[in-house]
């Protein structure tokens, strides 16, 4: 099947993906001049690897960044707390109006598995009513939450967290899967305001109540945060998950260090009245003094570079708004204005408060001495003399916050602005604790964090560019609280803090 582009098809994914003959090894490879020959598309890592589960088809995935194969500070999952520019595109918003111009720094993995090997490993689903939402706008009942199960449970392994503590009472195992691909686990580092977290939402009750599992499709109140996390205290990522796992597949093959610049025509007859098929890939291993390669995709191409990537790469390819790439001086090829418009994404203020206890993860971020036994406690060395360090214990193997909160805004709100949320089970607001205050530690004094976050924002923004140089940095504009709803709703954010954190537990 050829991808034919013409208007009205949303939803591109791009990226290729190849038949060939004679498979000869997989691999990952640094250079374009070492790939076997005759290999040529690429794509997204769930499909390299459902795809590749057929001999008869050959996957070639290119990735811009780099191989994650035993990189440490990606497998150790704390490390998700700090910044590691050397895995990250390094982006920043446009100015943004809705924060006092202020630039932003927008983080996205530049690394095999792309973001979900930089990522805060939260494993929460949408709810019931985000599902059947998707299924009610694209027409396709498979996205409907019933549907969808078969989905979540080919994704999903449920393991026990690393040192195998009791999880009893912190999920419901009728909504997981034991059988799936990514790592699933319950929190494996019991944090000091565990308790206190479960005794507030006991003792508020209401919005605050404990939900036994967020995971439910009815996320509403206070539970225990799944984290895609191993048994033994390692990150779970798609690339650890549905492309390592893979690698001795004959019919597939990884080129990394290979940014893609466009999507063309791969027949030149084509038109945009009869539709292109866009088979051939352009891409560069050196950005600055190239060359440009193209290989040509004997079955499909399938963008998935992510909702910064696969716009940009598209705008690049002459396909988006035809008048403004005109204007641009990049040919239009398909007229789809749609492309890079309508970008939505969660705002989110991460608040910390300064504490008097002592135990908090600060000073791992600060003490290089604290951080070090902790580094020794994950990877199982005997910190006591005692037999039973366990491989992947300790904060190390954990992410920083063990629950997570969902509350919907009141009905004031909603009168006054609509109801942004997909429905009565969907939430507005998601609001987590973190024993620490993380990313940037002061230098001193021991916090408490309580991130709040606007999931079912109204704001509007935009991923476009402004160069026809293909490896420009796109202009990433997310339009955080330009609308009145998402100022509202962060203040109910913030009221709803303060409620939990004045319950006497
Ligand atoms: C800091 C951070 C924390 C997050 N925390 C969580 C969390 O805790 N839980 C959760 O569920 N979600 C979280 N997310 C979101 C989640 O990780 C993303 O939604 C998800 O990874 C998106 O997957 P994707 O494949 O669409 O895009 P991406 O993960 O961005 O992958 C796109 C891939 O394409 C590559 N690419 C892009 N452009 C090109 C090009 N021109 N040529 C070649 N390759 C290209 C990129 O390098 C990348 O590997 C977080 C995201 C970030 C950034």
């Amino acid at each position: 099947m050829l991808l034919k582009l013409s208007p009205p098809p949303f939803g591109l994914y791009a990226l290729g993906l190849a038949f060939l003959q004679s498979p000869v090894f997989a691999a990952i490879y640094d250079r374009f001049n070492d790939l076997p020959s005759g290999r040529e598309g690429d794509c997204g890592l769930v499909l390299a690897n459902r795809l590749s589960e057929n001999p008869k088809h050959n996957v070639l995935v290119l990735e811009a960044g780099v191989s994650s194969v035993g990189i440490f500070n990606i497998t150790v999952p704390y490390f998700s707390t700090q910044i590691m520019p050397q895995f990250d595109w390094n982006l920043t918003t446009t100015p943004q109006s809705g924060l006092d111009n202020n630039v932003i720094f927008f983080p996205r993995g530049f690394i095999l598995g792309g973001s979900s090997s930089i990522n805060g490993m939260f494993y929460t689903r949408g709810s019931a009513d985000d599902f059947d939402r998707f299924a009610e706008v694209t027409g396709e009942n498979g996205w409907s939450w019933r549907s969808i199960q078969r989905y979540l449970a080919l994704n999903e392994k449920l393991v026990p967290p690393a040192g195998n503590p009791n999880t009893t009472g912190e999920f419901n195992p009728s909504v997981h899967s034991l059988n799936g691909t990514t790592s699933v686990s319950l929190p494996s580092f019991a944090q000091s305001i565990d308790t206190k977290v479960i005794d507030a939402s006991s003792e508020l009750g209401g919005v605050f109540s404990f939900n036994l599992d967020v995971n439910s499709g009815f996320p509403l109140g206070v539970g225990w945060l799944p984290r895609t996390i191993d048994s033994q205290g390692r990150r779970s990522s798609s690339a650890s998950s549905y492309l390592e796992t893979v690698l001795r597949r004959k019919n597939l093959d990884v080129l990394v260090n290979a940014r893609v610049s466009r999507v063309l025509p791969t027949d030149k007859s084509s038109s945009s009245t009869t539709g292109y098929a866009f088979r051939t890939v352009q891409f560069a291993q050196d950005i600055v003094n190239g060359p440009l390669h193209e290989i040509i995709a004997t079955k499909e191409v399938i963008i998935s570079g992510g909702v910064v990537g696969s716009p940009q790469i598209l705008l690049n390819s002459g396909i988006g708004n035809s008048t403004f790439l005109s204007s641009l001086g990049i040919k239009p090829l398909v007229d789809l204005p749609s492309v890079g418009q309508n970008l939505s994404d969660q705002s989110f203020i991460a608040n910390a408060f300064l504490v008097n206890s002592t135990n908090t993860y600060d000073d791992i971020n600060r003490n290089n001495t604290v951080k070090t036994a902790a580094l020794k406690q994950w990877q199982g060395q005997d910190l006591d003399g005692l037999p039973g360090d366990v491989q992947g214990s300790g904060p190390l193997g954990d992410t920083f916050a063990n629950q997570i909160s969902y509350y919907r805004v009141g009905k004031e709100l909603t009168n006054r602005f609509g109801d942004f949320a997909s429905g009565p089970t969907s939430p507005h607001l998601e609001i987590y604790p973190g024993n620490g205050f993380f990313i940037v530690t002061p230098p001193t004094g021991n916090y408490l964090s309580m991130t709040t976050v606007v999931v079912s924002p109204a704001s509007r923004g935009s991923i476009t560019i402004n160069s026809t140089n293909p490896f420009t940095p796109p202009l990433i504009d997310p339009g955080y609280l330009t609308a009145e709803f998402d100022v509202a709703a962060m203040k109910e954010a913030l009221k709803i803090t303060y409620t939990f954190l004045n319950a006497s537990g």
